[in-house]
C-alpha cells in the first residue's frame, strides 16, 4: 500500500514559474490512497486542482483556515483580526497589491494575504501592534495575515480524522514555512531543494531536487517501497 499523502502546492507541484507541473495530472489521478492538498492558496483553489485530478475533494485551505473532507466544511479561524490589520495597513498607506479586482482575497474567508510587492515592514509593525493575535507568514508566494491558532498541520489532523487514518501515516511534502506545522503531525515529511529555511529545518528529509522535481522523486520512491 502506498501512503496517503499531504502535498502542498504552491512550490511542492508547481514548476518554478508557477505553474501545475504536467507530472501532476500523471502522477495522482491513480495514487491508490488519500491525497490531502494542503495549501495557503483560498478554497477553491485546491478544490478545483483535486476535481480536475478525478479525486476526492480532501483540502486544507488557507493555511489550514479552511479543512473540507466528505462533503464537510470547517471553518478554523476567524478572519476579524486579519482583516482589521489589513484595513489599519491600507489606511496607513499600504497596499494589498493584487490589483483591482483581487482574486487572491475574494474567497478567503478566515486570513488576508498581501502580495509580496506589499511594505512588509509597515505590514509586520501593524501585525505587532495586534498584540499576538496575528501573525504573518511569508510563503515565498505570500506574506499571509493569520490567526497564530490556525496552521496546515492542525487542518490535516481533522482531515485525517475523518478519513480514520493517522496523521502519522501521511508523507508531507512542502516548501515553507506554512508547511512546518504539517512536517509536524505526518510520519514523514521532505522539503523540496527549492524550501525556505524554515521548510528545511523542520523536514525529516531535504530533497536535492526542485518543485516538482522533488516531490516526483518522493512519489517514485514511496511507489518503488511498495513493490
Ligand atoms: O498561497 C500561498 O502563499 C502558498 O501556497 P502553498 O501553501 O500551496 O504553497
Ligand atoms: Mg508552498
Amino acid at each position: 500500500m502506498v501512503p496517503p499523502l499531504a502535498l502542498d502546492i504552491d512550490g511542492t507541484l508547481t514548476t518554478p514559474s508557477g505553474r501545475i507541473d504536467p507530472r501532476v495530472f500523471e502522477l495522482l489521478p491513480g495514487w491508490d490512497a488519500p491525497v490531502v492538498f494542503a495549501t495557503g492558496k483560498s478554497f477553491p483553489y485546491p478544490v478545483a486542482l483535486a476535481h480536475f485530478l478525478g479525486r476526492p475533494e480532501t483540502v486544507v485551505a488557507e493555511n489550514g483556515g479552511i479543512a473540507y473532507v466528505d462533503g464537510e466544511t470547517a471553518v478554523l479561524g476567524d478572519p476579524a483580526v486579519p482583516r482589521a490589520v489589513a484595513e489599519e495597513f491600507e489606511a496607513r498607506g499600504g497596499e494589498i497589491g493584487w490589483g483591482p479586482g483581487d482574486t487572491v482575497n475574494r474567497w478567503r474567508e478566515t486570513e488576508v494575504a498581501l502580495s509580496l510587492d506589499a511594505d512588509e515592514a509597515l505590514l509586520r509593525e501593524v501585525a505587532a501592534a495586534a498584540d499576538g493575535d496575528v501573525v504573518v507568514v511569508d510563503t515565498g508566494y505570500a506574506y499571509h495575515v493569520k490567526s497564530p491558532a490556525v496552521s496546515k498541520g492542525a487542518a490535516l489532523e481533522r482531515v485525517a480524522d475523518a478519513l480514520d487514518v493517522a496523521p502519522e501515516a501521511f508523507v508531507a511534502v512542502g516548501d515553507s514555512e506554512n508547511d512546518a506545522s504539517t512536517f509536524g503531525v505526518v510520519g514523514e515529511s521532505y522539503a523540496v531543494a527549492n524550501a525556505d529555511a524554515t521548510a528545511r529545518d523542520t523536514a525529516d528529509v531535504v530533497l536535492d531536487e526542485s518543485y516538482m522535481d522533488g516531490t516526483a522523486r518522493v512519489l517514485a520512491d514511496l511507489r518503488e517501497r511498495d513493490e
